[in-house]
Order: structure tokens, then C-alpha cells, then sequence
């Protein structure tokens, strides 16, 4: 059994179809991509299987769990951490207080036991534990809306990962990055690999090929096709639908 499913989702919006009988699957420790020219659908999925959007038919389960009735904070209690494409950090705090308050609210009951002093400082190791993780070590004193663009996203998927998930879902992580970004967030992604699995919906093909397992091609709410990169590269359908369009997915 798969570790993430959903299953036959659809959502209609009035008489347009936008999620149109979609089922994705991601096995522990994989990297599935998800990609689509624009209108696709991908927004649409990625807000059905983070909770924003209820689906009018199908399911989604993580590690046995059926997912579909729980609005998103308790999808994130489950397991299923979502990265946003619009980031979701305070800006006027620094990335040591977006941290601190991300552990905070992900600690649940795991400090209840500790004196208030020993409480605050496993606090504080766990938000910088979480910035070593994703390379912000040295920013973490700094302003977090004075960071570079690239940092930004990089705390953004911290704040995501301090909810411990067991699939990480990255919503064009990649965009608006120049390659530089771009490549320190691939290698970003290579790490968490190992510790669970994502489901990247992103743009930029020369990421998703370095790091998806599997990709799956979605065009009018549908899954037009899934398989390996050589697969999506050598697909004659997937390379029709990308002709003539604006080619960035
Ligand atoms: N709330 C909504 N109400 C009505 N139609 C919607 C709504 N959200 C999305 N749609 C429509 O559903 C279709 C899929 O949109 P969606 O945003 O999911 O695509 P996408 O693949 O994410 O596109 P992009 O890459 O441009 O963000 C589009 O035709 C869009 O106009």
C-alpha cells in the first residue's frame, strides 16, 4: 500500500471540471512531480489534498487514514505539511521567532511533562534544528522579509517541516528563483528526501527531472500520464501538449 493516495478526485466548479477523476499515489521516501501547462488543474489538486478545497467526489488518505473529512490543520496533525506558493512566514519577525512559533504550534502535548524552563529550551533547539535543516543557520538572527527570495522559500519549507510530516507538499518551491536559488533548493529537497516523501508540483522541468521518482502529467484535470523522466521525456502526447503552449512546465 501506498504511503499517500488520493483517490477518483473531482471538483467541479459550476459546470467546469477542474479535478476530473484524479488519482496520485506516493510511496515513502519518493519524489512525485506533478506537472501541467497552465489551467491544468494542479492548484486545484494540491488544495483538495491539503484540506482548502473539499473534493464533490473521492478520497485522500495518508498511511491508512482518510484524510478527506479533516480540514487542513488536522491534515497537518496526520502528517501532510503543505508548502505555500504565496509564503506564510512573518515577515517582521526573525527566522529564530517564525521557528520558535512553528515548533510551538507543532509541539502539541510533547512539553507538557518538561518544567517551563526545559520546555523553552527544547523549544528553542527544535526551531534551530529546523533552520540547520534547510541552511538558514547563519540568517537565523535576520529579519525574516529582509531575507533574499531564495531564503524565504527556504524558511517557508522549514516552517513546513516543523510539523514533522510524513509527505511534504511543495507548491513551486522553485518559482521566481534565479538558478542559483533554484539548484540550492534542489539539493535542499535531495536531503528530505530520505525522511519522507513529496509531492512537488514545479514548473521548472530541469528541477523535477533531477528529483522526481515518478511524474505525472496533468492536462484539463486530468492525469494524462505518469512514469519516470525517460517516460515523460519520450511521450509523443505529453510533448503535443506542451507545443505551441507556453512551454514552462
Ligand atoms: N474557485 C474557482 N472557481 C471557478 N473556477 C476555478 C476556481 N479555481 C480554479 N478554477 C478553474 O479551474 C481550472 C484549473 O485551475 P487551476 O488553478 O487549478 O490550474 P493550474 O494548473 O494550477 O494553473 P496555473 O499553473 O496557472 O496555476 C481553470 O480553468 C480555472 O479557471
Amino acid at each position: 500500500m501506498s504511503l499517500f493516495a488520493a483517490r477518483r478526485l473531482v471538483k467541479r466548479f459550476g459546470g467546469l471540471t477542474a479535478t476530473d477523476h484524479v488519482s496520485i499515489e506516493v510511496e515513502a521516501e519518493e519524489v512525485h512531480a506533478l506537472i501541467g501547462p497552465n489551467g491544468a488543474g494542479k492548484s486545484t489538486l494540491v488544495n483538495l489534498i491539503s484540506g482548502l478545497l473539499q473534493p464533490d467526489e473521492g478520497t485522500v488518505e495518508l498511511d491508512g487514514v482518510d484524510l478527506t473529512p479533516l480540514p487542513s490543520y488536522q491534515r497537518v496533525r496526520k502528517g501532510l505539511s503543505r508548502c505555500f506558493q504565496v509564503t506564510s512566514i512573518f515577515p517582521g519577525a526573525t527566522v529564530r521567532d517564525n521557528l520558535l512559533l512553528a515548533a510551538q504550534a507543532h509541539s502539541g502535548s510533547s512539553f507538557r511533562f518538561m518544567a517551563p524552563r526545559n520546555a523553552e529550551a527544547a523549544l528553542q533547539d527544535r526551531a534551530h534544528e529546523l533552520a540547520v535543516r534547510v541552511g538558514l543557520d547563519k540568517e537565523y538572527d535576520r529579519i525574516a522579509g529582509a531575507l533574499p527570495h531564495g531564503a524565504q522559500r527556504k524558511l517557508d519549507v522549514a516552517l513546513a517541516l516543523a510539523a514533522d510530516p510524513k509527505l511534504l507538499l511543495l507548491d513551486e518551491p522553485m518559482a521566481g528563483m534565479g538558478p542559483e536559488d533554484s539548484a540550492r533548493m534542489v539539493e535542499l529537497i535531495q536531503l528530505l528526501r530520505t525522511d519522507m516523501a513529496i509531492l512537488l508540483i514545479e514548473h521548472d522541468m530541469n528541477a523535477v527531472f533531477q528529483l522526481a521518482d515518478r511524474i505525472s502529467v496533468l492536462v484539463y484535470g486530468r492525469v494524462l500520464t505518469s512514469g519516470t523522466a525517460a517516460d515523460i521525456k519520450g511521450n509523443a502526447e505529453v510533448q503535443s501538449v506542451y507545443l505551441g503552449t507556453e512551454v514552462h512546465a
